[in-house]
């Protein structure tokens, strides 16, 4: 299991995750993103979901229509590892 990101390794994880907030009240971060339709929004979330089946790292995520509302956090830490920063610029790469 990866370990939580603390201190200056974390600050600079975010700052270079400019498409994404942290969430308050949690060690998470999360990102919107729209897509043209529903197709486009779930074929990005299955390419998501080969991913991180395959990281063994999963994220939440909510969609409604053309919307996907995606948070991610190391469960098994407690908050924010190298796997969320990985799992976020593989997405970032497909948006
Ligand atoms: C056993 C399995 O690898 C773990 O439960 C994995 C699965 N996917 C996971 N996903 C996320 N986001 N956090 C975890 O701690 C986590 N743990």
């Amino acid at each position: 299991m990866s370990d939580r990101l603390q201190g200056e390794a974390r600050k600079d994880a975010l700052a270079e995750l400019e498409n994404w907030q942290e969430v308050s009240g949690r060690d998470a971060i999360t990102r919107s993103l729209r897509f043209a339709d529903f197709n486009a929004a779930f074929g990005f979330m299955s390419r998501v979901a080969l991913k991180a089946e395959q990281m063994g790292h999963h994220p939440e995520w909510f969609n409604v229509f053309n919307r996907v509302d995606i948070t991610l956090s190391t469960h098994d830490a407690g908050g924010l590892t190298a796997l969320d920063v990985k799992l976020a610029k593989f997405i970032d790469s497909l948006a």
